[in-house]
């Protein structure tokens, strides 16, 4: 029964280096379970989420503004950052106080990001650019755009080359702005799948806070696995993973509930969130 329970059970993975703490460890549980990880960009978990095609998953924390009747957050686990997220990058061939960006090219992956993009020049910058999609390659972007935005592993390569360009760390503006953290990412599961499997997801929900609780108390084996594959040396790594906050707690919150406050007021969003929980006990019944 169980097994068969789980086989259905199918949870998202981000493709990025950014989300790795949370999921370097679960693969062997997941396998074990006979739980499917789907690996993909955040846009298009997003959009399996919401159509049920995963029942849990990291997605934007935008999505989950987008859908938090339908949705539950997995408690203290998140991809965040309270300063500089160093992969989520504005690239501006002049600086702003120079010229004033009037198209952006936005990557197609992201929802978080374009949104607090939005939040940043509307409140912020006081501009009024045009945004418009585009699969994340930096060069072409900038062929038709003033200016580009890239998340997550394209984003660190593009801040590795050297291109002579405006780089905007996304966090360190919103830090520096409201004093507060940016949450980027969350693990969101679908309210009627949990209480289906509150079994199978107790344990998905344990071996998430082991896998991240395992990876922040190590991170030799995921800084090698990154120079590997994604290249740098370790001390970037090492920076890049200890800049990133893998917690939800009142600080994160705080945070989080401003930028959607921000994203209703510019009708980004059309409805006020509220952050719902995963509470192992009282969900299934509810
Ligand atoms: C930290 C990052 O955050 C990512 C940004 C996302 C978005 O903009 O929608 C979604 C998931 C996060 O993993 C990153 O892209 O590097």
């Amino acid at each position: 029964m169980t097994g068969r329970l789980n086989k259905s059970l199918r949870v998202g993975r981000i493709d990025y280096a950014n989300a790795w703490p949370l999921f370097h460890y679960l693969d062997d549980y997941a396998e074990q379970a006979g739980i499917d990880v789907v690996l993909k960009v955040p846009a298009q978990l997003n959009r399996l989420l919401r159509e049920g095609e995963i029942q849990v998953s990291a997605v934007s924390s935008f999505a989950y503004g987008m859908n938090d009747r339908d949705y539950v957050l997995l408690p203290h686990l998140s991809v965040g950052s309270e300063g500089k997220v160093n992969s989520i990058f504005l690239f501006l061939k002049e600086p702003i106080e120079k010229k004033t960006p009037e198209r952006i090219a936005v990557t197609t992956t992201s929802a978080t990001s374009v949104n607090l993009l939005k939040i940043l020049m509307n409140k912020y910058y006081e501009l009024e650019p045009a945004y418009e999609p585009a699969e994340p390659e930096l060069d072409q972007m900038l062929e038709w755009a003033d200016g580009a935005l890239l998340i997550g592993d394209p984003a660190i390569r593009e801040s590795w080359a050297n291109k002579g360009l405006t780089v905007i760390d996304l966090g360190e503006v919103w830090n520096q702005w409201t004093g507060l953290a940016m949450t980027y990412a969350v693990i969101a599961a679908r309210r009627e799948a949990v209480a289906a499997y509150p079994e199978a997801f107790g344990r998905l929900y344990k071996a998430f806070a082991a896998s991240k609780e395992k990876s922040l108390a190590d991170l030799e084996p995921l800084i090698n696995k990154a120079c590997e594959q994604l290249g740098g040396d370790p001390a970037y790594w090492q920076m890049y993973f200890t800049s990133l906050n893998y917690d939800f707690g009142p600080k994160q919150q705080e945070g989080l509930t401003l930028y959607f406050r921000y994203a209703k007021e510019l009708g980004l969003l059309d409805h006020e969130v509220s952050l719902h929980f995963y509470q192992e006990e009282t969900l299934p019944n509810r």
